[in-house]
């Protein structure tokens, strides 16, 4: 089957939670092989967001479409089945098992009805990919926060996404560090597979990021290229300034 040319379509997404709304009357498309950033400031919605596109919260009203299907309802599950894989800032693998049984639990679960020895080949390319392969057989708790990093995208990747969310993976990397994991991400978007992410350090949103959508108290304030949106009065007023003052190098 071949890729739509939008891979996600989200029109009027609206989350409240009670009284608060988290996410107000967002829309936005991402092109197939598109990098798309997630930009805000602290409070703005991108992680309420995230977890919209990623089934682990239902709108409040509004719809998503992922790879031309109406997924506004549908589970997580279905949406990995589709075609949709998530990292996490907060790395979770199973601590005890090794690096090599993590992935290959993701490669079960991406595809129903895989069998184990397929799903362990898998896993051993995706650990060459992601520079992983020498530590296969350490148990998950014995990796760095880079290793843990790169576990964590191949885990995601291992469930054959063809859009990957990244919440803010290069959080806590030291400047060489994020540099490498600029390029894992470069490499994933280069086969094939497109990428939305969440992100704080602008000198990444500029160095990845094909378009950035800005939020701010839920909704979209402003959407283009990094240099349009950097240069757009609102998002100076709210959010820039001090954010462009930091710097990966
Ligand atoms: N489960 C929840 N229940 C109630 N309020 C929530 C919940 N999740 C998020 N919020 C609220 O929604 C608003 C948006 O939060 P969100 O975490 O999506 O912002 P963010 O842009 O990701 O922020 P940050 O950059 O700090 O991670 C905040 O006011 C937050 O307190």
């Amino acid at each position: 089957m071949t890729t739509p040319d939008i891979v996600l379509r989200a029109e009027g997404l609206t989350k409240r939670f009670g009284g608060l709304t988290a996410v107000q009357d967002v829309s936005f498309e991402q092109r197939a092989g598109e990098i798309l950033a997630i930009i805000g400031p602290n409070g703005a919605g991108k992680t309420t967001l995230l977890n919209l596109l990623s089934g682990l919260h239902r709108p409040t009203s509004g719809t998503l479409h992922l790879l031309g299907h109406d997924v506004s309802r549908a589970s997580m599950e279905r949406r990995c089945h589709l075609g949709l894989g998530r990292a996490f800032q907060i790395v979770r693998p199973f601590p005890e098992m090794t690096v090599l049984e993590n992935v290959t639990v993701g490669a079960l679960f991406g595809k129903p009805g895989a069998r184990l020895h397929t799903a362990r080949e898998e896993a051993w390319a995706l650990l060459e990919r992601t520079g992983l392969a020498t530590h296969a057989h350490k148990p998950a708790h014995d990796l760095n926060l880079l290793q843990d990093k790169r576990l964590e995208v191949a885990r995601a990747l291992a469930t054959q996404p063809k859009v990957l969310l990244l919440d803010e993976v290069m959080a806590g990397l030291r400047p060489t560090e994020a540099q490498e994991a600029v390029e894992l991400v470069r490499g994933v978007r280069d086969s094939g597979i497109s990428v939305l992410f969440i992100e704080h350090i602008m000198p990444i949103v500029r160095d990845l990021a094909d378009r950035v959508v800005v939020m701010d108290q839920g909704r979209v304030l402003a959407r283009g290229t990094y240099h349009e949106v950097t240069a757009d009065p609102h998002v100076i007023r709210a959010y820039l300034g001090t954010e462009l003052d930091q710097d990966v190098a």
